[in-house]
This record gives structure tokens, C-alpha cells and sequence, in this order.
């Protein structure tokens, strides 16, 4: 019982009415395989025999799924078959005391739609309470509607976990972020869905997003789709260690493997398209990541993929550093693959490339500052993002040029005296990821991590006999 909390997360409430009988079974099979942390039955209008022969099919589902098992109303058939817990409503009780009744080790949910109501629950013994009906829905029509004020306030009042109902979905979901809830419980929209599998598993990343998202904000969680760098200086490597410089939590989904040092790359493993979905998709249904950046992608299927889950997962602040080739001259994205990047930029809120690949994203020649403004500004004009384009490049200072609708700034900096840049683009968008994951706006965002980049520049590290690394670590102890 100690992971109540958890297991509500995403707590789904069958109903008959969206279904046919042969396809009940197989609907609950596919919310149990898309990742639902709890499992309510509710039948309206079934015999207690009919119920109860029901109750035990769905125990054994729920049971080899390890997710725990509630009977709606009936505590004669949550004991018929060992259901993990119980839930009941105002009138329910009115009928009988459940409290006195339910064995000690039976989980007890009552549904409550004020204060008064939830204090009392909880001092008669109620494990969790569900508070509804939050939206209107087709499920109850004759509900009583609770605001998202009471709910919070609701939550404020008890320590007990608390879950929302009513009419929840994937596009209303996110009003209720902030509130204090534990979970959601959702009939319709996962039911109700086409394809319960896929539904499941994109509300669990939602439900993931509303519920943990505002108890993150300290140490907020950043996402690193990118390359892996075997010298460490630039890449996924790089990523990690600016990101937790910058007060991230990192997380990566690896595109390929690259065997590379400060003088070049001598071969490179690209991952499955099906391997970097799932690595995206594991971590999206667990530690939503506030902020995403992306870094080498070599292929068009590999850039798709990232494409698709990030649009899938509604994700936010996602920072595209559309890496082409290595600072040592490697060629890290595949030419074919340049339209499925300008696709994921739509996507995107920041592109940061350096000019030559703004010249090839642009299709135009930079030689000069003025050059510079002219791609940025064609570039966020044809693509919709805001972009940084990176003068590191240029000989006498470190200045890059912004660009967001009809806005153009130079963002500019001092050139630090240091020949070893190895992975100050990857370094650079993955502290703005993290600048932005703790809510930063864009602009500072970047101002920041440029401050970042500037200071592990100075610190001059000197590592291996090319283009070294750099310390991103120097502040630390
Ligand atoms: N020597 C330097 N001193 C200060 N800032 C630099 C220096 N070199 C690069 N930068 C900054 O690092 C960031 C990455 O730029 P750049 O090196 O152009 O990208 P990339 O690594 O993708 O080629 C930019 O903000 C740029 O201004
Ligand atoms: C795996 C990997 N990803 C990206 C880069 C780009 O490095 P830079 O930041 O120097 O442009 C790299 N060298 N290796
Ligand atoms: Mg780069």
C-alpha cells in the first residue's frame, strides 16, 4: 500500500457502454499492455453472480499486469474475488458502513465532491478519494461538477492521495497540473479510443507531465536526443554534463554511437528506428522531461521517429541543434536526411546552427554579420522556430544572431582565446534546454548558457592532440 500515490497515477474506470461484450477482456488486456497504473471495474447492471465471474478474469488480467484491482460499489464481489480494493460513493454510504465492514488490508476509494466530504473520508479510514466530476461527461450526465479550485483545495486538506474524475482527456488534462492530485481516472478517453494500447500509453506520459511537473521545478528533468561521443566532449557526453551544470536532471535516447576522439571519427553504429522509440517512449511515460534537446540524428527514419514521439507526447521547449559535421570535419547527418530536419525544426522552439549549416539550411552563402541576419530571418520565417544563428566561427569575437518572427538581436560575446571547441554547440543548446526547463524565457535562456560557455571556455582545459574538450564541470568542488 506504501505506493498508493503511484498506482493512481493513471487509473482506468472500464464502462460497458463504448463496448461489446466479446471485446471487453481484450479492451482491458490493451489498457494493462499501454501502461495503466490501476484498474477499476464498474457495472452498473450486472447480477452479483454475473459480476463476480467478471470481477475474477479481470483479477487475473490485472494481477499478471501487477496493477492493483478496485471493484466499483460491490463489497461482496470484491471479496467473491480478492480484489486488491474497493471504491464507493456518498450514497453508497449511506446505504452501508464500508468502513467498519472492509477488511483492514483492502484498499478503500471514496468519491467525494467538497471538503467537508474529503475530511470526513479520510477520518473514517478511506486510503485515497476521487473527486469529480471535473469535466462535463457522458459517463455520469447528471453529476455534480467540481471546480479545479475545490479540487486543489481538496487536496490541500487531506494526506491521503487524491485522483480526479470526470470527462478527462488528452486535451483538457493539463488544466489540472498544479492541483496537488495523485492521478487521473479516465473512462471515455481510454475506452472509448480506437486504439486502447497507443491511448493509454500517450495519457500515462501525460498524466506523467500533469501530476510531476510542479513538483520538478527544482532539479527540472531535460531530455537528450543525441549521439554518443566515446571522447566525451561533445555529444550525449557533453549533454549530461551540461545539463547538470545548469541544475538539470538529464536523461538521454542515444541516435548512434559514435568511435570519436579530439581528432576525429573512426566509425559510427547508428541505433534502430524502433530502439530510439523506445528509449524516447520509456522515458516520457516516467520522467517527463520539461525540456528536450537534439543533437546528431544521421538519418531521415531516425529523425522521423523523434518527430513523431515528440509531437505524440505534446512536448515543450525543445532545442534542435542540427549537428552536420564535427568540428573535425566527420559528416554526422546524412545529406537525404535535411528535409525530415527542417520538418522536426517546425516543431522545434530554437534551431541553433553554426553558419555552415545555416548556409545549407538557408541555401545561401554567409561571408558576413549581414549574412548571418539574412539566414536567421529566412530561416524562422520558412520554418516557424525561433533561431540562433552561431558565430563561433568567426575569427575576431563570439557573437550569434537571434531571430523569432520579425524580431533579429545579436546576442553577442567576447572570443575566448582557446583552440579546444570540441562540443560547444552540444554544450551550448543542452544549457539552454536546461535554462528553459527551470522556465527561464528564451532569450535569457540563451544569454545564460552563452555566460555558461564563455566560463568553461576560460577555464582552458587542455586535453588530447586535437580540438579538446572542455571543463563543464568547473564549478563544481
Ligand atoms: N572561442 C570562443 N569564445 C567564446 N565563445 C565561443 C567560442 N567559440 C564558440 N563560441 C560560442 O559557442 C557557441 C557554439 O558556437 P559554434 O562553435 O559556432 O557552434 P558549433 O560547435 O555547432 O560549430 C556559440 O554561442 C559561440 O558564440
Ligand atoms: C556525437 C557527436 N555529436 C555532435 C558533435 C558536434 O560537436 P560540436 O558541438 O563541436 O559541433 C560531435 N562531434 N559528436
Ligand atoms: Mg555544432
Amino acid at each position: 500500500m506504501s505506493n498508493l500515490d503511484k498506482d493512481l497515477l493513471l487509473y482506468a474506470v472500464t464502462d460497458r457502454k463504448n463496448l461489446g461484450q466479446t471485446e471487453f477482456l481484450t479492451s482491458i488486456k490493451q489498457a494493462l499492455a499501454g501502461g495503466v497504473t490501476c484498474l477499476q471495474l464498474r457495472e452498473k447492471n450486472l447480477s452479483r453472480e454475473a459480476f463476480s465471474a467478471e470481477a475474477y478474469a479481470v483479477k487475473q488480467l490485472c494481477q499478471e499486469a501487477q496493477v492493483p484491482f478496485i471493484i466499483n460499489d460491490s463489497l461482496e464481489v470484491a471479496l467473491d474475488c480478492q480484489a486488491d480494493g474497493l471504491h464507493v460513493g456518498q450514497e453508497d454510504l449511506q446505504k452501508s458502513d464500508f468502513y467498519q465492514q472492509i477488511p483492514s488490508d483492502m484498499i478503500l476509494g471514496v468519491s467525494v465532491q467538497n471538503v467537508a466530504q474529503a475530511k470526513e473520508a479520510q477520518a473514517k479510514g478511506a486510503n485515497y478519494l476521487g473527486v469529480g466530476t471535473i469535466f462535463p461527461t457522458q459517463t455520469k450526465t447528471d453529476a455534480v461538477r467540481v471546480s479545479r479550485q475545490t479540487l486543489a483545495e481538496i487536496c490541500q486538506a487531506v494526506n491521503i492521495p487524491v485522483v480526479a474524475i470526470g470527462g478527462i482527456d488528452e486535451d483538457n488534462m493539463e488544466n489540472l497540473a498544479g492541483t496537488g492530485i495523485a492521478g487521473l481516472a479516465i473512462v471515455n478517453a481510454i475506452f472509448g479510443a480506437p486504439e486502447i494500447e497507443k491511448q493509454s500509453h500517450k495519457l500515462k506520459a501525460l498524466a506523467v507531465k500533469t501530476v510531476f511537473t510542479s513538483r520538478s521545478v527544482n532539479l527540472p528533468p531535460v531530455l537528450s536526443i543525441a549521439g554518443s561521443d566515446s571522447s566525451g566532449g561533445a555529444g550525449i557526453q557533453a549533454d549530461i554534463k551540461a545539463i547538470m551544470a545548469n541544475d538539470g536532471f538529464a536523461m538521454t535516447a542515444i541516435t548512434a554511437m559514435t568511435a570519436q576522439n579530439t581528432q576525429g571519427v573512426t566509425a559510427i553504429i547508428e541505433s534502430s528506428p524502433e530502439f530510439l522509440q523506445a528509449q524516447i517512449a520509456t522515458v516520457f511515460t516516467d520522467i517527463y522531461p520539461l525540456a528536450i534537446k537534439v543533437g546528431m540524428v544521421p538519418s531521415p527514419e531516425l529523425m522521423q521517429v523523434i518527430a513523431q514521439e515528440l509531437s505524440l507526447y505534446q512536448a515543450n521547449n525543445v532545442v534542435l541543434d542540427p549537428v552536420m559535421v564535427a568540428t573535425s570535419g566527420a559528416q554526422l547527418m546524412k545529406s537525404e536526411t535535411l528535409d525530415a530536419l527542417k520538418a522536426l525544426a517546425r516543431q522545434a522552439t530554437l534551431i541553433t546552427p553554426n553558419i555552415d549549416e545555416a548556409q545549407i539550411l538557408a541555401e545561401m552563402e554567409i561571408r558576413n554579420a549581414t549574412d548571418m541576419e539574412v539566414a536567421a530571418q529566412k530561416l524562422t520565417q520558412e520554418l516557424g522556430c525561433a533561431v540562433l544563428v552561431k558565430g563561433g566561427h568567426l575569427v575576431n569575437d563570439a557573437n550569434d544572431v537571434f531571430a523569432q518572427g520579425n524580431q533579429v538581436l545579436w546576442l553577442n560575446g567576447q572570443k575566448i582565446n582557446n583552440s579546444n571547441t570540441h562540443g560547444t554547440g552540444c554544450t551550448l543548446s543542452s544549457a539552454i534546454a536546461a535554462n528553459l526547463a527551470h522556465g527561464e524565457d528564451l532569450i535569457p535562456a540563451i544569454q545564460n548558457a552563452k555566460k555558461y560557455l564563455s566560463g568553461i571556455l576560460a577555464s582552458q582545459l587542455d586535453l588530447g592532440l586535437g580540438s579538446g574538450p572542455m571543463n563543464h564541470g568547473y564549478l563544481l568542488k
